[in-house]
């Protein structure tokens, strides 16, 4: 029977036995959580000393891991403000002020900043806003390109690759970036099949995801759904924590978190503080951005570090805060929250004329004072039980000790022996037909809950289907009729892709919960985009049929039930192609609004040069291409070959009165006439004429004469591939995630 080792003895949140994974990976990770001493608050033994200690004492027996951080420094240029003065180049070197602002000015966000941190500890970031709080959180999770952060990251004082970093951490952002029609278990369960190896049973992972709902506190709203703006959910610290949750279902080895209580009321955010407490002593390294933390969280908390315009102002525990303002020579009244008077401290001297150099500078002196007293051990103690481990080693023996569960699999394998296992943990937990199943699974639960999206869009399609048919009612072959069916058929293969457009607020919507799982590779980019295409297939189908279904016999069109096969197929090879390309769109646009402005406006010059407007020779040369990019151009052609394919057929009749003449291509009021005057002059009524255009003509009057019907289609599917391939690369490229 595993219990983890609550923070406080008051601690409500029981956790749940979990024996039947204890011989599991898990079952290990649990059982070692009940070994991991808790440090005493307002310890100031150094990371190395106290690594030492536990050592000696034996008491240690997860792997220790040290991250530290030395001269943090980065900096960001500030374009300058538009100034038109600056368009004159003469003006500009002549005048100092103009020269002034139209140089790009650099600032800096964190400047030299040093620490470290161990497995068991919180370590926070404290500051005023804009103090550079995220932006040092960010430094040390990875996400500063490479070349614009100075300064360097280690952990047991190896430098981390970023592939390395992706797999044995986690970012929680500020944001809960959740499904809004999942509940909590659902939620959870497919983090953990995403996150946890196939390897595992499923029955494992149930418990694990059982046992961390415990560890949260959220059991009470485990069957709940997580809600949003238009449907009552969890509350927000409810959902703080399901966010976490989401992140530590693998047990990483560093944990980093954006201001995970900002917004809570006090006791919420001292539940979440007290959960990532319990993490940080199942040999986790936790660092995190807070702004005010109350008595009570300051009592979880281990290391802090205060911010001021990117600069250091303290670095120590908590408990040191008093003597070190005292030697500054502004003693913490007592009674006063101590966090709360450094900040404000730290705000008045910001104001102040000298600003915080002095409380800079005193920092500096400290920690000083602090190394001098302190000599530094070796990292990795002659006593330890792991001799000269290297990093990779470190986390495979954590791994074989029940971390980081989606390493599991492959270290398994590679044997738990510390000193000889070769660390190979995938970068991904599963293979990615397991990521396209789980992901295709949630997103049609998802969709499931909600109907109405489906309803809309069917009736959508369904009422401009009848709309066509009553306005289009039962066509004829006269030459009216002709004109007729084209109209009928540009409009219903332009209105195919408008509706297409509702696909735009989907991938939107997801964009940020995307990110926040393939920035942590909980799958691959292209399983996303796989799963994205399957999922919406099902749905343009019945759409497909849906049209076809209200038009084809209304409409009176032609071509028996093989012409309605192939009408199906069209439709749905538009509907595939309209919606990849707008799949596409929204993997560019950074917003609904402009996205359907786009949207709207391309699908318009689609509909224009698709050769319904204007023939194909008509239009000018240097537009042509946009001819052959139409998404409108293809479906328009294959139906037009669906319906006028049959050459026998006549659609206008007529006799030909002169040899070089035919009445067939005179226009129709002249026509008539023409056979008025001739059978007058002749005394006689013409009952029989001879055809003079057939379907075949009225394809060559269209320009319709370069594709086979069955081309048209081939071209319409592989355009709905080509737009979800770009998506792909639209993803890849822009989800890096990371500041320049
Ligand atoms: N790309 C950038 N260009 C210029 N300034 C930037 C850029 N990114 C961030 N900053 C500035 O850097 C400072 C630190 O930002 P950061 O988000 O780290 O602050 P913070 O302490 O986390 O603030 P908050 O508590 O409000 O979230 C802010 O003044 C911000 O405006």
């Amino acid at each position: 029977m595993a219990r983890i080792v609550a923070a406080n003895d008051d601690d409500s949140m029981e956790l749940n036995t979990i024996s039947s994974i204890h011989d599991s990976t898990l079952g290990q990770l649990l059982k070692n959580v009940s070994d991991v001493r808790k440090m005493a608050i307002g310890d100031e033994t150094p990371v190395h000393e106290s690594l030492n200690q536990d050592y000696n004492d034996g008491y240690m027996r997860t792997v220790p891991f040290v991250l530290s951080f030395d001269n943090l420094t980065y900096n960001v240029s500030v374009r300058p403000k538009l100034d038109f003065r600056n368009l004159f180049p003469r003006r500009r070197t002549e005048d100092p002020e103009i020269a002034q602002t139209a140089r790009p000015k650099t600032k800096t966000l964190l400047n030299n900043i040093s620490g470290e941190t161990r497995d068991g500890e919180i370590m926070a970031v404290l500051g005023a806003s804009g103090s550079g709080k995220s932006t040092l959180i960010d430094a040390l999770a990875n996400r500063i390109a490479k070349g614009s952060l100075k300064g360097t990251v280690k952990l047991n004082g190896e430098t981390l690759q970023s592939r390395m970093l992706k797999v044995i951490s986690a970012y929680v952002m500020q944001d809960d970036l959740l499904f809004p029609m999942l509940t909590v278990e659902e939620t959870l369960m497919f983090a953990a099949e995403f996150r946890l190896p196939r390897s595992l049973p499923k029955s494992k992972k149930k418990l694990r995801v059982q046992a961390l709902i415990d560890q949260l506190g959220i059991r009470n709203a485990a069957k709940t759904i997580i809600g949003d703006e238009g449907h009552r959910g969890i509350s927000g610290g409810e959902r703080r924590r399901v966010s976490i949750g989401i992140d530590i279902i693998h047990d990483p080895i560093l944990l980093f978190l954006d201001e995970p209580t900002s917004g809570l009321d006090s006791t919420s955010a001292f539940m979440v503080v007290k959960v990532l407490k319990r993490i940080a002593q199942s040999g986790s390294i936790v660092i995190m951005s807070i702004h005010q933390p109350s008595h009570r969280v300051l009592g979880l908390l281990d290391r802090l570090i205060f911010l001021s315009r990117g600069h250091t102002v303290y670095s120590g525990s908590p408990a040191s805060l008093p003597r070190f303002f005292t030697e500054f020579g502004s003693p913490i009244p007592e009674n006063e929250n101590r966090t709360e008077f450094a900040l404000d401290l730290i705000r008045e001297l910001e104001g102040s004329a000298g600003g915080t150099r002095g409380l800079i500078e005193f920092n500096k002196k400290w920690q000083e004072m602090k190394k001098q007293s302190n000599r530094q051990p070796p990292l990795t103690p002659p006593s330890s039980p792991y001799p000269n481990l290297t990093l990779k080693e470190a986390i495979a023996a954590s791994i074989s000790r029940g971390k980081l569960v989606s390493g599991g699999e492959s270290v398994a394998h590679g044997g738990a022996t510390t000193n000889t296992t070769t660390l190979a943990v995938p970068a991904f937990a599963n293979p990615m037909w397991i990521e396209i199943k789980t992901l295709s699974k949630r997103s049609m639960l998802n969709s499931r809950r909600q109907p109405e999206l489906f309803g809309i869009r069917i009736a959508s399609v369904v009422i401009t289907g009848f709309i066509l048919a009553t306005v289009f009612w039962r066509l004829d072959n006269s030459p009216k009729g002709v004109q007729e069916r084209l109209g009928f058929f540009a409009f219903a293969m332009s209105t195919m892709f408008y509706t297409c457009a509702d696909a735009l607020p989907v991938f939107l919507q997801e964009r940020y919960i995307f990110m926040r799982e393939t920035a942590y590779n909980a799958y691959r980019r292209s399983s996303y985009v796989l799963s994205h295409a399957i999922v919406s297939f099902p749905s343009l189908i019945f759409l497909s049929v849906a049209f076809a279904a209200t038009t084809y016999w209304a409409v009176g069109l032609d071509g028996g039930l093989t012409g309605l096969l192939f009408y199906c197929l069209i439709i749905l090879a538009s509907f595939w192609s309209g919606s990849s390309f707008v799949t596409f769109l929204s993997g560019v646009v950074p917003s609904v609004m402009l996205g359907y402005t786009i949207v709207v406006a391309i699908l318009a010059y689609f509909l224009l040069f698709s050769g319904f407007f204007i023939n194909r020779n008509r239009i000018p040369d240097y537009w042509i291409w946009f001819h052959y990019m139409s998404l409108v151009k293809y479906p328009y052609e294959a139906v037009l070959q669906n319906e006028f394919s049959d050459a026998t057929k006549c659609f206008v009749r007529g006799v030909q009165i002169f040899d070089n003449t035919p009445l067939g291509e005179l226009p129709e009021v002249m026509k008539l006439k023409l056979l008025g005057t001739v059978s007058k002059s002749l005394g006689v009524t013409i009952s029989s004429t001879t055809c003079l255009t057939t379907g075949s003509d009225i394809l060559r009057q269209q320009g319709v004469v370069q594709l086979s019907k069955w081309n048209c289609l081939f071209i319409t599917v592989a355009f709905g591939f080509f737009f979800r391939i770009l998506f792909y690369f639209t993803l890849l490229l822009g989800s890096k995630n990371k500041r320049r």
